[in-house]
């Protein structure tokens, strides 16, 4: 597990990161988000004792400049590619290995376990974003530890590497070990991560399960197909729904819960051939929830009007000290 605690830095006029606490479970996959500049690289950097700041994070009770072996303990993985220029992959991860008493068959292991096996004795220099990412995750389990901490894994990865790094650290944490992960691909952290993070200009948004994060920022929608579906939506809105026509002539009802809907056509004596709930996506709940956070924001493409954003205020979990 791990506890962060008041973690507070600044950058001359910036302040990066604004005294954010949280908790990090273990036996589930937990996604740090937040727009561009929000601070989360700070924050990882904070977490590991690399930056100096306030503030205290524990993994698994101790903090991380006390671990005696921290290989052993908490596996990283930051954004700077860490790798020695001319040694091969497999060198550079067993003198590694040896400095923190683990074995050369380790070595071997991770770089079998994250599909180098038989690029081994290249060079790291020669190897793509996507291979050097891999040999990162490699150098960050090379202790088996019970704790992982990654900035953008899924960096450079193609569409197989990045549903291979899901499995990966799904299965890592089905083991009961404790993932902290952060990346921009909302569809890809909505299929790997149980629970968020989300940060904005270095303060809480939201701490808690990925479900309870899209139902706070979102608004679920009612699905309804029906051979009087006209007539229905005079009816919905006379209720009191608000009612736009989807495609193929679906009625899109927002406002109203999908067993009220059902009674409404019930009473109404309305067929229907669907009724069905249709939830936001993380991208959608992570657009309304960051809108007024965003620190870089362009300007909107010719024609199109500014989308209304939620004031982003809500946090739902654990304490926000
Ligand atoms: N070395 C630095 N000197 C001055 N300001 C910095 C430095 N590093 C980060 N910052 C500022 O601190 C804030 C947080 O930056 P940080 O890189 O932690 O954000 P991030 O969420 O990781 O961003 P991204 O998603 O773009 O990688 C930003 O305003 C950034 O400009």
């Amino acid at each position: 597990m791990i506890t962060a605690k008041g973690l507070y830095k600044r950058y001359r006029k910036t302040v990066a990161v604004d005294h954010l606490s949280f908790d990090v479970q273990p036996g589930v996959v937990t996604g740090f988000l937040g727009p561009n500049g929000s601070g989360k690289s700070t924050t990882m950097r904070l977490m590991l004792g690399l930056d100096h700041g306030e503030g205290q994070t524990l993994f698994d009770g101790e903090s991380f400049t006390d671990i005696r072996r921290p290989m052993n303990k908490v596996g990283t993985l930051l954004e700077a590619k860490p790798f020695h220029p001319t040694r091969s992959a497999r060198n550079h991860l067993r003198m590694l290995a040896s400095a923190n008493g683990i074995g050369d068959k380790r070595v071997d292991e991770v770089m079998e376990l994250v599909g180098l096996g038989t690029v081994r004795r290249k060079k790291p220099k020669g190897y793509s974003l996507g291979m050097a990412q891999r040999l990162g995750l490699a150098q960050a389990l090379l202790g088996d530890p019970r704790i992982l901490l990654l900035d953008e894994p899924t960096n450079g990865l193609d569409p197989h590497g990045i549903h291979w790094m899901r499995d990966m650290l799904k299965h890592l944490a089905s083991e009961g070990r404790t993932i902290f992960v952060s990346s921009h691909l909302l569809s890809e952290m909505q299929l790997m991560a149980d629970e968020l993070v989300v940060i904005g200009r270095g303060t809480m948004i939201f701490n808690g399960v990925v479900d309870q994060f899209v139902r706070e920022f979102t608004q679920s929608t009612v699905i309804v197909r029906s051979p009087s579906a006209d007539g229905f939506a005079t009816a919905l809105e006379g209720a009191g729904a608000a009612v736009t026509k989807g495609k193929d002539g679906e009625l899109v009802v927002s406002g109203m819960e999908i067993g009220a809907v059902g009674h409404l056509a019930f009473t109404e004596n309305v067929e229907l051939s669907e009724l069905s709930t249709r939830s936001a996506s993380l991208e959608e709940a992570f657009m309304s929830a960051t809108g007024s956070s965003e620190e870089f924001v362009a300007a909107e493409p010719l024609g199109k009007t500014p989308a209304a954003k939620t004031p982003a205020t809500k946090t739902g979990g654990a304490d926000n000290a």
